[in-house]
Parts: structure tokens; C-alpha cells; sequence
């Protein structure tokens, strides 16, 4: 699945962003299908504006953000939909998690949106154990910490298939072995479908082997 971008700039960012230089933002861009890509930028430059645009919630731009060559735009709403269970994931910063359900209920919504689940339970179970979120899984939603929601929507994102993994500051309320330890997992999950991830950060790190990286 081909993503590019062609001169995107954000409307609310437009006037600040002729005041610095950016390897995205009003740049021609084609992300490598299966690359490991990081976008490093400070607090306040767009992370989550650029994420946004990319998963398609949000289109106050200009410029185009393309999808095996079509711009996000001429997609209807049901290939939209589909799109998004088979082939783009994201892990949002503010995580989204329906607080009324339970850690697992949530992981469960989405793994078995599909008729014939990407995943099975087992598995889900697995990556629980690998990110020591299992003793949390029957827990509501609204009582887990920062930390086990950010791994409970870690997990949530791996359940389906994709071709890109969207990630928007993924392991910032993690300490340093549980974020190595989520990253392992998502490397692992993203080799074993040839899938990529487009991933936000505030600094350098080096828990992925990123194929590039850029300032936003
Ligand atoms: N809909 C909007 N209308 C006006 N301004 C907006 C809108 N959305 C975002 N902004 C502004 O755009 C800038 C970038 O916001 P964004 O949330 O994308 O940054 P970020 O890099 O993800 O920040 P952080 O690291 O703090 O999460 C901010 O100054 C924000 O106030």
C-alpha cells in the first residue's frame, strides 16, 4: 500500500510553518511500503495533526495526502471503513479506550470486527503476558493507568491486519523495559505481516532499526 504526500500543509499551522524548515510538511513524500519510519518534532509542531491526516479524520489542509496514488478524498465511505480494518491501524496518542468496557472487551471490539478474525484469543492472551498487561484485562477501562491503557491500545492496534501502523507518541507513559518490550512486539508484528509504521516522537530513540527518519 503506497502512502504520499504532496505538498500537505495544515491550515491551523500554516502562518508558523513558514518560519522553520520540515521534512514533511510541503515536501513530495513517498513513504516505502514496509519501512520503519520515525517523525522526531518538539511538543506543539503537529505530530498529531500529521497522524490524524494520515488515518483520514481530520482534512483541514492543503496539499493531498495519497493513497495507493488516490487522494484520501476520492475514497467512499465504506472503502474508507474497510480500509481501515484491513489495512491501516493507528494507536492514537490519547488512546481512545471506551472506558465503560473492560481492558480485554476493548481489544475484543476490535479483533472481532472482522468476520474471520485476523487473530485468535490465544494470541491476544500472548501479547497480554508480553506486555504484563494480563492480570489487567477483566479491569474497567475507566480504573487502568496510563501505562496499561497505552498497552492495552498497543494490543487493540495488532488484532486486525494492516499494511501501515500509525503511532502517535506510543510508549510516552511507559518506563524504559516496558516500552522496549511493546516496541520488540510491534517490530515482530509488523515483520510478520511486511507491514510499516509511521511513528511520532518528541526525541531520538533507538528502540526500533527505523529505515528513516525526519523532522517534522
Ligand atoms: N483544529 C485546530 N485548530 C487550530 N489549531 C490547531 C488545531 N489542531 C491543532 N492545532 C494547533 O496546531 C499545533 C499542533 O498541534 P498537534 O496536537 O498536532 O501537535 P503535537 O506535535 O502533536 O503536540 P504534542 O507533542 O504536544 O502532542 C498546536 O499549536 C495546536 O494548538
Amino acid at each position: 500500500m503506497q502512502i504520499e504526500l504532496s505538498h500537505l500543509v495544515p491550515l491551523p499551522l500554516r502562518d508558523k510553518l513558514q518560519q522553520r524548515p520540515s521534512d514533511i510538511w510541503n515536501k513530495e513524500l513517498s513513504f516505502a511500503p514496509g519501512s520503519f519510519v520515525k517523525i522526531k518534532a518538539p511538543s506543539g509542531s503537529g505530530k498529531t495533526t500529521l497522524v490524524h491526516y494520515l488515518y483520514h479524520i481530520r482534512n483541514d489542509y492543503t496539499g493531498q495526502v495519497l493513497v495507493n496514488g488516490q487522494p484520501w478524498q476520492a475514497y467512499d465511505k465504506e472503502t474508507l471503513a474497510a480500509m481501515r480494518q484491513q489495512q491501516v491501524s493507528i494507536i492514537f496518542q490519547d488512546l481512545r479506550l471506551f472506558e465503560q468496557l473492560t481492558a480485554l472487551e476493548n481489544i475484543e471490539l476490535k479483533r472481532l470486527m472482522l468476520p474471520r478474525p485476523y487473530c485468535t484469543q490465544e494470541k491476544v492472551l500472548e501479547m497480554a503476558e508480553r506486555l504484563q498487561v494480563t492480570h489487567v484485562l477483566p479491569q474497567s477501562g475507566r480504573t487502568l493507568s496510563y501505562g496499561e491503557r497505552q498497552r492495552i491500545a498497543i494490543i487493540r492496534a495488532l488484532v486486525q491486519p494492516f499494511r501501515w501502523l500509525f503511532m502517535d507518541e506510543p510508549f510516552s507513559h511507559l518506563d524504559d523495559d516496558n516500552a522496549q518490550r511493546a516496541a520488540d512486539l510491534i517490530a515482530a508484528e509488523c515483520k510478520g505481516r511486511q507491514a510499516g509504521f509511521i511513528l511520532t516522537d518528541l526525541d531520538n530513540d533507538h528502540r526500533f532499526a527505523y529505515d528513516v527518519n525526519y523532522h517534522l
